[in-house]
């Protein structure tokens, strides 16, 4: 069992993604104020740890620390909560709600497609997650079956989206370097493909996918390679299964939109579904079965969806860079992968051959940072809204984590000029503060952030409408949309962050005096050379004894002079060697 922290001991891997390894794990100790559960000792938790590639990265670690404070605020019935975020020596890990049950992934594979109801249903609740992720201001750029787990709870099967911000986290120029972030296609948004700027609308069609794969049972857009899967996605309408009810296909055809603004909200998808799910049950009235078939009338699309920064505003991601659309991406990937099959349970390296395929298949320049942009998928998923960012250039001073979180008290101070995030020259802002942390050894401690300093809270994020607010523009969901399950429960609000006055020290108290041995004579090393002496005095006692009380002196005699006849026979033989004749 290894200790994750002071706080978690790890017990046994649950499963393995292309991020990282999720783990059963134990709390030993109750965390800190820093935690946003502070759990109890002996509580089972789920941990996921980074792996060593992105814990190793200043900018994901400067991801990580950023973004803390939103991934622990996100609570939400549908979304697996974050209770903790461990940063230690080469470690990043997220402590996580231990959820008892398959993911959507497993689950199909081993129970086949839902019934349609229930894929509206299942579907609806993982919009009620984004719906509350989207109104904060977060998006999850990864929606896919398996990043839904199924809780077992008394009112039966729960999804509960998780992951959230690890394809944010995941997404660093630093791991461009490395060379080793590629993925499978089938879950990416066009928009995330071409490397355009994105919004929550690549959730929405994140989540239509999800729907077709739930109702289907498997995603519009696979087989073949990853090239043409991906081409799919930009130029093909998907096909209807023959199964799906017409008002099911209505909402799936409207979340799979090409123009991410066509898209319908999450609020209004989650509101959609159910009104499709009540409307095409065998118990469905007339007037609820009239409400689904009007069902496009309610997918309105979100006027001020929330915006992914720093997406779209570098070298155009996979599809631009590629030469050729996503070409030098997508066949990378496939490169890297079993050739020619878009296996979405493959995680394709991202090989100098690839790359080299890439140029051949993509006609024109090949970007390795464009094709490496492409997110990672594992154990058959696709990626959501990861393909070919290209944005990574796009990070100025303002990507300055200096500037937006307080220094770790105790840690050097950021340079006066802040390098930029993961130039060459200089170290990382962070690195400082995660060497500091490493010498000690000790968990990385974070200062509450001002809210008002959070860029990922501040509401400039979100796209600002084309025109004046309509009359219908979206206001904050009302408070019987979240209804009582999905409120936040009530925080304290945020600490300001104040630099602490330097810590004034208190004379220390005078010390107890040592407790020494009970040695009259106080010998110095007496104590280690008493068992010694005992042991000599011992010896010599028993040698004198035996001496006097056994017949070993009369042996002794015996054996002497029986040595001394055998020298004196071996003398005599000498003798007479040298006097035989030559
Ligand atoms: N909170 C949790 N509780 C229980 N099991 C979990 C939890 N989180 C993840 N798992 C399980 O761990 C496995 C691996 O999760 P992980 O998120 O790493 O997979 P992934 O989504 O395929 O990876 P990635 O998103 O990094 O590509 C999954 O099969 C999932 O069922």
């Amino acid at each position: 069992m290894r200790p994750v922290g002071s706080k978690y001991l790890l017990e046994e891997p649950l499963g393995r993604g292309a991020t990282g390894t999720v783990w059963r794990a134990r709390q030993r100790e109750t965390a800190g104020a820093e935690a946003a559960v502070a759990g109890q000792p002996g509580e089972t938790v789920a941990i996921k740890v980074l792996k060593e590639e992105l814990a190793n990265d200043p900018d994901v670690v400067m991801r990580f620390l950023r973004e803390r404070s939103v991934l622990l605020r996100l609570t939400h019935h549908n979304i697996v909560r974050t209770r903790d975020l461990v940063v230690e020596g080469d470690l990043l890990a997220l402590v996580m709600d231990l959820i008892d049950g398959p993911d959507l992934h497993r689950y199909l594979r081993e129970n086949g497609p839902f019934a349609p109801v229930a894929a509206a249903l299942v579907t609806a609740q993982v919009a009620d997650a984004l719906a509350a992720s989207h109104s904060d201001g977060v998006v999850h750029r990864d929606l896919k079956p398996a990043n839904v787990l199924l809780a077992n709870g008394p009112e039966g099967m729960r999804p509960m989206l998780t992951d959230f911000g690890i394809a944010r986290l995941a997404d660093s120029p630093g791991l461009t370097r490395t060379q080793e972030f590629v993925g499978t296609p089938s879950y990416v948004a066009p928009e995330a493909a071409q490397g355009q700027p994105q919004t929550s609308a690549v959730d929405i069609y994140g989540a239509g996918i999800l729907l077709y794969e739930l109702a289907s049972g498997q995603p519009p857009f696979a087989g073949g390679s990853a090239l043409e899967v991906i081409h799919r996605h930009l130029g093909e309408e998907p096909a209807r299964p023959p199964s799906m009810p017409d008002p099911l296909w209505t909402v799936v055809e409207r979340c799979l939109r090409k123009r991410p603004e066509e898209r319908p909200s999450a609020v209004s998808l989650a509101n959609a579904l159910r009104t499709v799910a009540s409307g095409i049950g065998a118990g469905a009235t007339p007037e609820q079965a009239a409400a689904a078939m009007g069902v496009a009338g309610l997918l309105a699309p979100d006027p001020a969806p929330a915006s992914v920064p720093e997406t779209g505003t570098g070298q155009g991601g996979a599809a631009a860079a590629a030469g050729g659309a996503v070409a030098g991406a997508a066949a990378g990937a496939a490169a890297g992968a079993v050739a020619g099959s878009a296996d979405p349970t493959q995680v394709m390296p991202n090989s100098p051959a690839a790359q080299a395929q890439a140029q051949g298949a993509g006609g024109g320049q090949y970007d390795p940072n464009a094709a490496t942009s492409y997110m990672p998928q594992s154990a058959g998923q696709g990626s959501g809204g990861q393909g070919g960012q290209g944005g990574q250039g796009g990070q100025g001073p303002n990507a300055d984590p200096t500037q937006v979180m307080p220094p770790v008290p105790g840690a050097p101070p950021p340079p006066a000029q802040s390098p930029d995030v993961g130039g060459p020259d200089g170290p990382h802002p962070w690195e400082s503060q995660m060497r500091a942390a490493r010498d000690r050894n000790e968990q990385t401690q974070v200062q509450p952030l001002d809210p008002s300093m959070d860029p990922l809270r501040r509401r400039p994020h979100r796209q600002a409408p084309p025109q004046q607010p309509p009359p219908g523009r979206r206001q904050p969901p009302p408070p019987e949309y979240y209804g009582q399950q999905q409120r936040r429960p009530a925080q304290p609000p945020p600490r300001r962050y104040e630099p602490e006055p330097p810590p004034r020290r208190e004379p220390r108290p005078p010390r107890e005096p040592r407790q020494r041995s009970a040695n009259p004579m106080r010998i110095p090393g007496l104590g280690c050379l008493k068992g010694c002496l005992f042991m000599i005095v011992l010896l010599v006692v028993a040698a004198v004894l035996v001496w006097n009380l056994t017949p070993l002196p009369e042996w002794w005699e015996q054996g002497k002079s029986f040595w001394e006849s055998v020298q004196n026979t071996v003398d005599k033989i000498g003798n007479l060697i040298d006097s035989a004749p030559q």
